[in-house]
């Protein structure tokens, strides 16, 4: 029987996991969303046929995974009205939340859990996200599955050992979105200076990245090797990829992956130490 998943928050993220899961065949009966937004509960019931509830400690009674896909602002409120019947139950505890320790979810949620720390990013809403997950001491095997398979269901899935290596995942996959859009965007106002309109543009840059992706995603092929592949000696790309490399392009993803991981270090001591009582 399939191991029943309530989802704290029925947002963005939560909905594109449940969404995904059951777009790949998993029951809508074995899941339970909860949200205080009862107009969100009912459109979601009716159009995917999952549980809806605004009673997070109910939801989770009956429950073999509890996703916790709130803001992480609000988690530890939530965590706190949750701690009885988690510790009641102590089912496998899943967060999304950016920035929240394994540790500090545990402590919330009255210790001794099984807990996963997920760090996705957005293009999950499109079921083509990149998580990266750890997972603490207390969880098993079965548990480790079962997380793959929550978040298999939006995108590939990358293990972690050390869960400082989150902070890396958030700076190459999580933020990472971003830096695409930022080099589609910059590709655009490229084309437009040579004369494309933008629509023309934005649409050949947009098919070119994803292009690249897919290519080099199914190549043998490593992708220095699919770039050397594009640049004809003393040909166009040539030209383009020394001004790219001359510019400091590698430096700059460089700098910008530490800025970010030290970010993530920060909101990590913020979200901890603002909240009392710890
Ligand atoms: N790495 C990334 O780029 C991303 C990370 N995330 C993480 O996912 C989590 C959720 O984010 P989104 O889905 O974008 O937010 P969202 O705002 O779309 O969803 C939050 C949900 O929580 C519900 N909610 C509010 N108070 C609640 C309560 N007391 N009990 C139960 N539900 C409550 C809201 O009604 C809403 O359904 C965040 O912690 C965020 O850090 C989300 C998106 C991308
Ligand atoms: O920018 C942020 O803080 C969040 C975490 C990863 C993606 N968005």
């Amino acid at each position: 029987m399939a191991s029943q998943v309530t989802f704290i928050g029925a947002g963005n993220m939560a909905s594109a996991i449940f969404g995904g899961m059951i777009d790949n065949g998993y029951p809508a009966t074995a899941i339970t969303a909860t949200s205080p937004d009862a107009e969100r509960l009912t459109a979601l019931a009716a159009e995917r046929g999952i549980h809806t509830t605004d009673d997070n400690a109910a939801a989770v009674a009956e429950a073999d995974v509890v996703v916790l896909a709130v803001k992480p602002q609000i988690m530890r409120e939530v965590c706190e009205g949750l701690r009885d019947a988690v510790q009641a139950r102590r089912p496998l505890i899943v967060s999304v939340a950016a920035g929240l320790t394994a540790e500090t979810l545990d402590t919330w949620l009255g210790g001794d859990l099984a807990v996963v720390r997920c760090m996705p990013n957005t293009p999950s809403l499109v079921g083509a996200g990149a998580s990266g997950l750890y997972a603490n001491a207390r969880v098993s095997d079965a548990q480790r599955e079962l997380a793959t398979t929550l978040l298999e269901a939006v995108g590939i899935v990358e293990w972690v050992d050390d869960e400082a290596l989150l902070e890396a995942v958030t700076a190459v996959s999580g933020s990472g979105p971003a830096y695409f859009f930022l080099v589609f965007e910059a590709l655009e106002e490229a084309g437009v200076r040579l004369g494309l309109p933008a629509a023309t543009a934005r649409r050949l840059a947009l098919q070119t990245g994803l292009g690249a992706a897919t290519m080099a995603q199914r190549s043998e092929h490593d992708p220095a090797q699919l770039r050397r592949n594009v640049m004809s000696p003393g040909g166009t790309t040539e030209r383009a990829i020394h001004s790219l490399e001359d510019g400091g392009l590698r430096e700059l993803f460089a700098d910008a992956t530490e800025a970010c991981a030290a970010r993530a270090r920060e909101m990590a001591a913020e979200l901890g130490e603002s909240t009392p009582n710890r």
